[in-house]
């Protein structure tokens, strides 16, 4: 039985979608022009494809998992489900007009709106009850405008920069959040996809998370472990020296600076930090 999965091929998740599946000890195509590649040892067989495609098989259950946008699994319709967020490929989706043109939604009313992402256009303007007119392109949207095709795009916004290059700005609110993502079919409990889950969890937790090492007198270790006090609880261990303790535990790389700071503050010392690179929760 091999766990068939869904890559993207190209595109703003393909590199860094390859990155995590290496990471997380899978083997990876060398060469952008494979479309398929067996990983044996694993168990598992990799397709690269469009990820705007793969909500697609995914759903219908030609593939049994794939990592692909989340406005792009809504845009298909498809009926996947979202497993894990992967962490990168963030967007957001905006609707976007001449710049100083439009400032609500409610003047799109009547707009014609040219956006590669119709089945997200679609349903946020039937749930607000907005009439306009959905016209499809495949890409480059923000020349439409000036081309005269549409009045308003609706579009992915990263940096924010071909916008601005082409003189249009975002109004309204955010129509959705997306990042890259995990998804499955909803229904089935797929043999070996649970170790694959859980690889891939791996890699997320040891990119966010570092091991700290710190010795400590044990009247102080109560205020210590408050301030880390880890995913099970630190481990701690007999010291060397009367009266105190070594502490090990896994504290978020994000501040965990600014926690040696405090952990020093209330009595550590030797205070180390170093990185994980890989992990079973
Ligand atoms: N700067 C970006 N441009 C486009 N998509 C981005 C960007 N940043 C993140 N994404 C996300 O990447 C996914 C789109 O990937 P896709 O490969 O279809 O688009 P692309 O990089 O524009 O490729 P292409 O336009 O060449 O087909 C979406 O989930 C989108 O939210
Ligand atoms: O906010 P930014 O950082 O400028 O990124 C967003 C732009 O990038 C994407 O276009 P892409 O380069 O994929 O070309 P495309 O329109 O042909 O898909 C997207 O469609 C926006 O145009
Ligand atoms: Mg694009």
């Amino acid at each position: 039985m091999t766990l068939r999965i869904a890559v993207p091929n190209k595109g703003a998740l393909s590199v860094a979608a390859s990155e995590i599946l290496r990471e997380a000890g899978y083997r990876q195509r060398s060469d952008n022009k494979e479309l398929a590649l067996i990983d044996a040892e694993n168990g598992v067989e990799f397709f690269y494809l469009r990820p705007r495609d793969i909500a697609l098989y995914v759903g219908e259950g030609t593939l049994d998992v794939g990592i692909t946008g989340r406005d792009l699994l809504l845009d298909s319709g498809a009926t996947a489900t979202e497993v894990m967020q992967l962490g990168f490929g963030r967007s957001r989706f905006h609707f976007a007009g001449p710049a100083g043109e439009f400032t609500t939604l409610e003047q799109l009313s009547g707009k014609r709106i040219a956006t590669s992402y119709v089945g997200v256009v679609e349903a946020f303007l039937a749930a607000r009850g907005i009439d306009a007119s959905v016209t499809r392109l495949d890409g480059a949207v923000e020349t439409s405008i000036k081309l005269g095709v549409a009045d308003v795009i609706a579009d992915v916004v990263e940096t924010g920069s071909t916008l601005r290059a082409a003189g249009l700005a975002t109004f309204g609110e955010v129509i959705l959040d997306s990042e890259a993502v995990m998804i499955a079919r909803g229904d089935s409990d797929i043999e070996g996809f649970e170790i694959f889950r859980r690889r891939v969890e791996g890699v997320l937790v040891a990119r966010s998370f570092v091991m700290m090492d710190y010795d400590i007198e044990q009247t102080s270790l109560e205020r210590a472990a408050g301030l880390a006090p880890g995913l099970e609880g630190p481990t701690i261990s007999p010291l060397g020296k009367e009266g105190w303790v070594a502490v090990r535990v896994m504290v978020p790389r994000a501040g965990s600076q600014r926690l040696m700071d405090d952990l020093y503050e209330v009595g550590a010392r030797a205070i180390l930090l170093t990185d994980i690179h890989a992990c079973r929760l």
